[in-house]
């Protein structure tokens, strides 16, 4: 099984990008979704929440106020630690799961849309690492157009990651996103060609089917030596 890491900073365009795996035969696991699901109301990761930040992180249907507590995190680096140390068992057990249902299905390669696939050093489970770049004058522009921020805010939310220019220099694939989704569809269609190539050995033995040739070979060893022998 082949584990891709798809990142990049806050609004580079990660999301874009794993939508265009939506349309092949790679599936995408989204942290951010993962992230949502481990708080959902009165689950572990919500009453840790509940806990450690108190009532008025509540909206009235006592569901997190995702607007108020991104406030809170993203003016606050130790809240937003706080915040990491308390979800990450959450996030990367919701994770786990999610990849073992995938390889019980037989998938061969997967990607994870991680944003923080380096700041908690899970790029050493991926290979390759693409990261989505997007100049910074881009990447605030649309961050801002997006969540309807302002400049100072979108600035504290791409401090809160490491810098997207080092994450471009640590990936194993680059996609320049700072153009027209065109021409991230054109870079993509290459991006798709490597991912897809065939398996290391390493990488099919991993996999459901490579597993089960290594017991059944194992097994047929085990029963031809006990026949020789007897
Ligand atoms: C801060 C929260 C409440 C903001 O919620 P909101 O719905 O507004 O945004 P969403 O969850 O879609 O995240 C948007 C983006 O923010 C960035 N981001 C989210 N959490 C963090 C964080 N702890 N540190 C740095 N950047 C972050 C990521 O780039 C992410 O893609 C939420 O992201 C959260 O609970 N974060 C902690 C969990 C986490 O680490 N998520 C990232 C998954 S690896
Ligand atoms: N090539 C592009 N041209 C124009 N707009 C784009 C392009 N790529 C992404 N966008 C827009 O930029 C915004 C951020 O993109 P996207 O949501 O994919 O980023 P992200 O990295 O997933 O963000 P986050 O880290 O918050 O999850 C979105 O509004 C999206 O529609």
């Amino acid at each position: 099984m082949r584990l891709v890491g798809l990142t990049g900073g806050i609004a580079s365009g990660k999301s874009t990008v794993s939508n265009l795996f939506m349309n092949t035969s790679v599936p995408v696991i989204d942290a951010d979704v993962v992230a949502r699901n481990v708080v959902q109301k009165c689950t572990g990761g919500w009453k840790k929440i509940v806990k450690a930040f108190g009532d008025e992180i509540l909206l009235d249907n006592g569901e997190i106020d995702r607007a108020r507590l991104s406030q809170i995190v993203f003016s606050d680096p130790s809240k937003r630690q706080l915040l990491n140390r308390l979800l990450g068992p959450h996030i990367s057990s919701g994770i786990f799961w999610k990849i073992a249902k995938l390889w019980m299905k037989g998938c061969k390669v997967i990607a994870l849309d991680i944003p923080l696939l380096f700041e908690t050093k899970m790029d050493r489970w991926t290979n390759p690492v693409i990261v989505v770049w997007v100049n910074l004058e881009t990447q605030i522009e649309r961050l801002m157009s997006r969540d309807g921020c302002s400049e100072e805010q979108s600035q504290n939310r791409i401090n809160a990651q490491l810098a997207l220019d080092w994450k471009k220099s640590e990936a194993d694939i680059v996609i320049d996103n700072s153009g027209s989704l065109d021409d991230t569809k054109q870079q993509f269609r290459e991006v798709l060609r490597k991912v897809s190539e065939p398996l290391t050995w390493k990488e099919r033995l991993r996999s459901r089917d490579g597993l089960i040739s290594v017991v059944m070979c194992t097994a047929v060893g085990v029963l031809l030596a006990q026949k020789n022998l007897l």
